[in-house]
């Protein structure tokens, strides 16, 4: 299974233009986390070093195709003396699937506050888990090179009324280069895991049609992506067929390192012919895999 330095590793095509992929995914569209990730890599490639990433903002407009390869087209918004702007546009056969505006901005000092870390058992005492939170399913073999150790209290899922936010400790499990930007682009893919899969924690078993929609993340400390991180997932609300979900990642220190918002698509599914035998991102657990809500 293909590793996140080769996912990462961009081919540069002419100036600000990058390609990736294809990367092999069992799932029919490309994980959002991986495109947003390699886009963020396109802009990084276009800075010089002492500007790391401090915020994104993306949209995903179509799905990708993860079998072919993808475009990505960077625009240079500004360069500031603190601050620099790109936006990236990623393409797959001429067409936009996803459109990013990142900033990045070289230290100042400032004031220092943070929220508590929630209590929470330590990543050494929960198992490793190679199933998703609440579903009882497998994880897609896209993601095993990633550890997920789940804090107990989120696999009661599927029933009503049970609260819509989720905890686990990932991380990366092979070591990744001191490389700043390599990290960023880490937690970015991260970031997008099982987000959404917060706001389907409260409903019963129905078939819904799930995607990422789009994306807001803030690096707020350094940190590195190879070691824990608690992922605070919460979906504060879902309606008219959309999810919003938010997150929050603290080092096993306690330092809150990232913050994310997204809001995901979660519409009763209709059914439809899958394509190719892939499988869809679908929110739509087995029911037998499902808590008996009694
Ligand atoms: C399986 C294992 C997973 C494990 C499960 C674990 C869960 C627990 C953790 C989750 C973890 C994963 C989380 C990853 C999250 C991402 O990575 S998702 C990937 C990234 N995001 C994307 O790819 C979204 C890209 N954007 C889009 O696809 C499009 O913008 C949108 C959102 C579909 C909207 O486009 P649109 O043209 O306005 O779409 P629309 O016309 O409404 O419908 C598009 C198609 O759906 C059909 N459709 C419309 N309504 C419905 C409906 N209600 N029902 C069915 N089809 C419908 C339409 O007929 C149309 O069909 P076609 O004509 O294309 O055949």
């Amino acid at each position: 299974m293909t590793g996140l330095p080769e996912v990462l590793a961009l081919d540069e095509t002419g100036p600000d233009r990058f390609r990736s992929g294809p990367i092999p995914s069992e799932w029919a569209r490309t994980f959002g986390g991986q495109i947003a990730a390699q886009s963020l890599m396109a802009a990084a490639r276009t800075l010089d070093r002492s500007y790391s990433a401090h915020s994104l903002h993306g949209y995903f407009l179509r799905p990708g195709r993860p079998h072919e390869p993808t475009g990505h087209l960077v625009e240079r918004l500004r360069d500031g003396g603190s601050f620099c702007t790109r936006r990236v546009t990623a393409l797959q056969a001429g067409e936009a699937i996803f459109t990013v505006t990142a900033s990045f901005h070289r230290g100042d000092e400032g004031f220092s506050h943070q929220v508590d870390m929630p209590a929470v058992p330590a990543p050494d005492d929960i198992p490793e888990s190679d199933r998703i939170n609440g579903w009882g399913m497998p994880r897609p073999a896209e993601w095993s090179h990633w550890e997920m150790r789940w804090v107990p209290g989120g696999e009661r899922g599927h029933v009503p009324g049970a609260p819509a936010c989720q905890r686990m400790w990932i991380r990366y499990g092979r070591p990744l280069p001191d490389d700043g930007a390599v990290h960023a682009c880490a937690l970015t893919y991260l970031s997008d895991m099982a987000l959404l899969g917060s706001a389907r924690l409260p409903h019963p078993p129905t078939a819904v049609q799930g995607a990422s929609l789009d994306h807001s993340l803030w690096f707020l400390r350094p940190f590195r992506a190879d070691e824990w991180l608690l992922y605070d997932q919460v979906s504060p609300s879902a309606e008219h067929g959309r999810a919003l979900t938010r997150g929050r990642l603290f080092d096993t220190g306690g330092r809150l390192v990232a913050a994310v918002a997204q809001e995901g698509l979660m519409r009763f599914d209709r059914p439809r012919p899958t394509e190719g035998g892939d499988r869809e991102i679908s929110l739509s657990p087995p029911a037998s895999t499902v808590p008996d809500p009694r």
